[in-house]
């Protein structure tokens, strides 16, 4: 490690504030635009020692496990709370402008919808057991040291008033000694924490922690490597007229309001079609809103996700026909003829974006489609093509899902004229 001082020029797309150097770019989390900052650094990475000179767009951050000097660790969780939140919410929808720029995308983009504090319904934390009790937080920036938290202002209260109902919960069913990974969804019915960890319950020790699980009121479900352990109340989360019971530890879009911004601008834009493809569809979060207007077929690998789908749309009164497939759509994208029934499709893809399906699309005759998507730079990808294939770029509308993290949701609706 060698310390020196730095000017910092821009933020990187992780957040951290960058400083160009002699031996090439150096990259320095905590840091701002404009700050001049003394650094450790080891290679490309360094670890902010102090601020020299502050940028005025540096602000107190609301939460004391952020930042250097957080307490219990720099909590990984959140990069940027240290930025003044207006400028931090123009960073947010520039990273979408410049991955579209770099597609030679030309368009402006809609207002970024803002994210406030208590938003959040998911997060995944880490817990470990020590000599007394179990800790339960998220890694440190950059390391694998994992920093308790007591509060966590992006969490929704059910969440963030509740940390200690979660804690409760892990040192219940803890046994070994590696760290395991705390998964905790806020649903309409309480909370559903789904502990996956190298640990075997033995029959003394389940009974004991069903038995203290059970005397706490807030929880819906507990599953351990995904299977249930207790389930007091059914955990529900909505989409439109649609319960579903999420699959344990499964993906949930982050935020419900985030959601409910990202499914009335993809419903709208498909309202006209007469049959719809919801592609890497998760648990039906578009395929079931959508099915209120119009049939939907919903395509995804994950089986458990499908399943959930299935029993939610057979059980909600009044939805147009829902069918379901399981294909690995990087593999086998769905091609000419698989695409030819429809008029109207979504794809929400997972960061590494949907490049052969995008590919395949661009060869359709869709009329409409929205692309939703938690990585600029692959929707950006995926856009070219179909663009390049015809279609008409409509609107891209930036969302902040993810609270002071370098992460941004956008949604793309295009068009192809008949
Ligand atoms: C960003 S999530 C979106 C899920 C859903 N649209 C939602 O909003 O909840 C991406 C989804 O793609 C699925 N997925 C990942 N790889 C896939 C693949 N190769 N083929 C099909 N689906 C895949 C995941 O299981 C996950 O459900």
């Amino acid at each position: 490690m060698s310390a020196e001082t730095v000017d910092i020029r821009e933020l990187g797309a992780q957040g951290d504030g960058v400083a160009h150097t002699e031996t090439g770019p150096v990259f320095v989390p905590f840091t701002l635009p404009g700050e001049t900052v003394s650094i450790a650094r080891e290679k490309a990475k360094a670890t902010l020692m102090a601020v020299k000179s502050a940028s005025p767009l540096r602000v107190e951050p609301p939460c004391p496990h952020f930042g250097p000097d957080g307490e219990g660790g720099a909590c990984g969780g959140c990069s940027l709370q240290h930025y003044d939140m207006a400028a931090y919410r123009d960073w947010k929808a520039d990273l979408v402008r410049q991955a579209l720029a770099e597609q030679k995308i030309d368009i402006p983009l809609e207002p970024l919808i803002a994210a406030q504090p208590g938003e959040r319904r998911r997060l995944v934390l880490t817990g470990l057991r020590t000599d007394r009790s179990v800790i339960l937080g998220f890694a440190a920036a950059r390391s694998h040291q994992i920093v308790p938290i007591r509060v966590c202002p992006i969490a929704v209260p059910a969440i963030s008033q509740r940390l200690d109902t979660i804690r409760r919960v892990a040192t219940a069913v803890a046994t070994g000694t590696a760290a395991f990974r705390v998964s905790v969804l806020a649903t309409v019915s309480g909370l559903d924490i789904a502990i996956t960890a190298p640990m075997k319950l033995q029959d003394r020790r389940r009974l004991l922690a069903i038995e203290t699980i059970l005397g706490l009121s807030e929880i819906a479900r507990v599953t351990v490597d995904g299977e249930v352990l207790v389930e007091p109340r059914r955990p529900i989360i909505q989409f439109g007229k649609a319960s579903v019971t999420p699959v344990p530890g499964g993906f949930v879009q982050a935020s419900a309001i985030a959601e409910g911004h990202m499914a009335q601008i993809v419903s709208a834009h498909l309202k006209p079609s007469k049959r719809i493809a919801d592609l890497f569809a998760g648990s039906g979060t578009f395929a079931l809103r959508l099915a209120e207007s119009a049939p939907v077929h919903a395509v995804e690998n994950d089986k458990l996700a499908l399943a959930a789908l299935d029993a939610a749309a057979r059980a909600t009164q009044g939805l147009r026909p829902v069918t379901h497939q399981k294909q690995d759509l990087f593999r086998s994208p769905l091609m000419g003829m698989d695409l030819k029934p429809f008029d109207g499709l979504v794809f929400d893809p997972p960061r590494a974006g949907a490049e052969a399906q995008s590919r395949e699309l661009a060869r359709s005759s869709i009329r409409r489609i929205a692309a939703v998507s938690c990585n600029p730079t692959t929707l950006a990808r995926d856009l070219r093509f179909l663009i390049d294939g015809g279609y008409k770029l409509l609107s891209v509308q930036p969302i902040d899902q993810f609270l002071w993290s370098p992460h941004v949701e956008a949604v793309a609706l295009l068009e192809r004229k008949g």
